[in-house]
């Protein structure tokens, strides 16, 4: 589905990484690790195509993103480690919002999801008034209304307590088993959740 082809980023006059190669197929799940530093983010940011390599390709689904870019944005989920939430807006408008802006349906059930991910009786104050850990629950319910084959996630897992991490698990089993795609970054251990983990591990280069 996804192949990363030769890529290579320098910033600061420091190269990160260099001819990185993998491919990432429907139903697989990868963790790209490395200590801070290392160019985690930034290989994130160059496959979703929100920065340019400095050599090497990005393809998706046979095509490079550079030519086919409308077409991957719209099976693109991407979550930053920030949040991306507007603070000033309550949990349901952040949603809606979200969904508008993204061409999504308004689920009927959108109370129900931000239920699920343990938000009743604060889905209508505005954000910010919310803790770290609920902040990060909203960002990722729109992990709860979507159906994009490739979600890549920059530390999803930040301030989530342990329910939290297990819901977000299981969450992406869900994708797995629908035939989506997972590429993110983490510090928590994955390797016993899935057992098909894929991994790339990024070393900090001097
Ligand atoms: N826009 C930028 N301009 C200049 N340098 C940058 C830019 N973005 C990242 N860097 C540098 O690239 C290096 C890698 O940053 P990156 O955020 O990709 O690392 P990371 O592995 O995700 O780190 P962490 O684990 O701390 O989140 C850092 O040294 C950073 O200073």
């Amino acid at each position: 589905m996804l192949e990363i082809k030769s890529v290579t980023c320098v910033k600061q006059e420091r190269c990160l990484f260099e001819s990185l190669s993998f491919a990432l197929d429907a139903g697989q799940i990868m963790q790209v690790e490395g200590p801070n530093g290392a160019g985690k983010t930034s290989l994130l940011r160059i496959i979703a195509g929100f920065a340019n390599a400095d050599e090497g390709e990005v393809i998706f689904q046979g095509h490079s993103i550079t030519q086919c870019y409308d077409d991957f944005a719209a099976e693109l989920l991407f979550i930053g480690h920030k949040t991306g939430v507007n603070g000033q807006l309550t949990a349901y408008e952040n949603v809606c919002y979200w969904l508008d802006v993204h061409g999504y349906e308004r689920a009927t059930n959108i109370y129900d999801i931000l239920a699920k991910l343990g938000l009743v009786g604060l889905e209508d104050v505005p954000v910010r008034t919310l803790s770290a850990g609920q902040q990060r629950r909203v960002a990722l319910a729109r992990l709860w209304m979507n159906n994009a084959k490739v979600w890549i996630l920059d530390e999803p897992f930040t301030a989530l307590d342990k329910r939290g991490v297990v819901m977000l698990q299981q969450q992406f089993a869900q994708q797995l088993s629908r035939g989506g795609a997972i590429l993110l970054t983490t510090h928590q251990d994955l390797t016993a959740h899935f057992s098909a983990l894929k991994k790339v591990v990024l070393e900090y280069r001097h």
